[in-house]
């Protein structure tokens, strides 16, 4: 499908802060339409400037008498109707839609959280192709409901406990569902918000990964004039791997290519990737060594968004000198710094406010998008900043990016300094995580379990305990070790080991690594921990 046939079948999410807006995005790329979450209180001209053929309002923690209730702007009531969008409000998102139009909600009789029973008493809009008085089970997470709607609103479903599940007014191409059709403990959900999408909006689908590659090869080549240079910040992770072969398939070897070594790097890892940059990707890259630089800066530096915030700026002064001793090379200052920044690390750092999302900004600062510093001079290119880790993974399959790197596990840029709290440059600490690391790992793959798991890492607990070794009384630290699953890195759970395979391990981090006498085991998802320590 053409760009422009993609962009004018968007379905934009305006975020009022539900832990489950990414998912709605993801559900509807699933289906093959481009789909873009802003902040629900955007103004009305970031909106229309998108020009979207269908907006999503999404669930949110508020109340909407609270005060200071997040809201769509003023306007946009107008706008919609003007320009023939149809809107769709789940959960918060209806109870906006019921109380801006005119209608009333109140805090229900019987709040409704957990899996819950509808039924259809209207078919034609939402459920045009169900029966009155089918029955589905869904996920409900509810304290307000609707109790009276605006004029022209029909109820078209209702749940168990007679609270109002579904409206709609079809003249004004207005729908909300009280339930979330997007998580799969709704199973008819998906079912629901194709048929919204298809049948009751007229969108087209045809947003591939192919569209993607194509559209993205035409903006970098665009942006970057036809002399100009461009950096890569190259890590060997999937991302900047793929950003990089999408980078260097629009404009040749006027890209190169920076991997830097900062000490914060796994075990062996600097010459693992550089041997497969070259074996495999047949990418120029240089390597430079900055583990003096990253370690004397992080020395005494104790508190997280510090240790981010300084690993943050002192990869961009790298690239800023990289830039530097290029242009004595080839004559030519490179303007443009690629990163391969992911949509989950925007959206993470720009969470609506008061939306009490844990997995905030202000929580934590991945390096690449809240580290960087104010005065960067080299221009930014994220090609990959609207997809989540599984489309970028699709994305470079496509262009034929060998599968070692693609399935790799993440590795964050501020690497083993955000698995060591504290002071990472104290004794050797480094060390002792990236052999236990490393051990961990090898029986991962050994064990055939690296692709089930989404990341999977040892973390080196700065805590000294008491343990008995050959006889002999030990005061050394521990070592926890953490795995998960995960789609996209948003929420995760732990990883279910077999236990003979954690007690071996557990054996031999303890016999192999000089300085441990302790294995834990890290059994908390996301929320409400994060899948990384810091
Ligand atoms: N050691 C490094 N050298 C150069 N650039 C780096 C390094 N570590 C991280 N970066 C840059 O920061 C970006 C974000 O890092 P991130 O870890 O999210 O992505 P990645 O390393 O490419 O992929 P993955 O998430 O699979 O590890 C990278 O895409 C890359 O541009
Ligand atoms: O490049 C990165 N720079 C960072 O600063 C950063 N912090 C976390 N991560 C990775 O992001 C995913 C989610 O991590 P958290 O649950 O710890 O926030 C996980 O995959 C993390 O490894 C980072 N990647
Ligand atoms: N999940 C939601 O969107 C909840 C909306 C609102 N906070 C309520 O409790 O009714
Ligand atoms: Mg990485």
């Amino acid at each position: 499908m053409e760009a422009n046939a993609v962009k004018s079948n968007l379905v934009l999410i305006l975020d009022f802060g539900s832990q489950y807006t990414h998912l709605i995005t993801r559900r509807i790329r699933a289906l093959n339409v481009f789909s873009l979450c802003i902040n629900g209180t955007s103004s009305l001209k970031s909106i229309a400037d998108l020009n979207p053929r269908v907006i999503v309002l999404s669930g949110g923690p508020h109340s909407v008498h609270a005060q200071n209730a997040p809201c769509f702007p003023p306007g946009f009531i107008e706008y919609v109707q003007s320009n023939n969008v149809h809107v769709l409000g789940i959960c918060y998102g209806l109870q906006l839609i019921v109380q801006q139009l005119g209608g009333e909600v109140r805090v229900g009789e019987k709040q409704e959280y957990g899996r819950m029973e509808i039924g259809v008493e209207k078919v034609g809009g939402l459920f045009g192709y169900k029966k009155v008085g089918d029955r589905q089970s869904v996920w409900m997470s509810h304290g307000d409901e609707a109790v009276r709607l605006p004029e022209g609103f029909e109820v078209v479903a209702r749940s168990k406990q007679g609270a109002v599940a579904a409206v709609e007014n079809r003249g004004k191409r207005f729908y909300g569902l009280q339930y979330h059709p997007e998580v799969t403990h709704s199973p008819e959900g998906m079912e629901t918000l194709k048929y919204f999408l298809f049948d009751v909006c007229g969108v087209t689908a045809g947003w591939t990964m192919e569209d993607v590659l194509d559209e993205e090869l035409k903006v970098i080549k665009d942006t970057v004039g036809l002399e100009d240079h461009v950096i890569c910040a190259l890590s060997g992770g999937v991302d900047s791997t793929v950003a990089a072969t999408l980078v260097h398939k629009a404009i040749g070897d006027r890209l190169h290519c920076v991997f830097v070594d900062n000490g914060l790097l796994r075990y062996k890892e600097q010459e693992r990737v550089m041997q497969t940059f070259e074996s495999d990707l047949h990418l120029p890259v240089t390597c430079v060594d900055a583990v003096e630089q990253f370690l004397s800066k992080l020395k005494g530096v104790t508190e997280p968004e510090k240790k981010r915030k300084i690993i943050g700026s002192e990869f961009i002064s790298i690239f800023d000198a990289f830039a530097h001793d290029l242009e004595q090379k080839i004559g030519k200052k490179p303007a443009y710094l690629v990163q391969g920044t992911l949509y989950p690390d925007v959206i993470e750092s720009c969470p609506p406010p008061g939306s009490g999302r844990t997995h905030s900004h202000t929580i934590k600062s991945h390096h690449n998008v809240g580290g960087l510093p104010k005065d960067m001079k080299l221009k930014l290119i994220e090609p990959l900043k609207l997809l989540f880790k599984d489309e970028v993974r699709e994305l470079g399959k496509i262009m034929g990016v060998p599968p070692a790197f693609l399935k790799r596990h993440p590795f964050p840029g501020p690497g083993l300094a955000v698995r060591v709290p504290g002071d990472v440059t104290l004794e050797n600490r480094l060390d002792i995580l990236r052999k236990a690391d490393d051990i961990f790992i090898q029986a991962i793959r050994d064990a055939g379990i690296y692709d089930c798991i989404w990341q999977a890492f040892a973390v080196f607990m700065p805590v000294l305990t008491v343990g008995v070794q050959g006889d002999q009384r030990t005061h050394s630290y521990a070592i926890t070790l953490r795995a998960v699953t995960s789609q996209d890195g948003m929420t995760a759970d732990w990883y279910y080991f077999d236990h003979k395979f954690l007690a071996d391990l557990s054996t031999r981090i303890c016999n192999e690594v000089p300085g441990v006498n302790r294995v834990l085991l890290d059994i908390t998802s996301k929320p409400p921990s994060t899948i990384e320590w810091e």
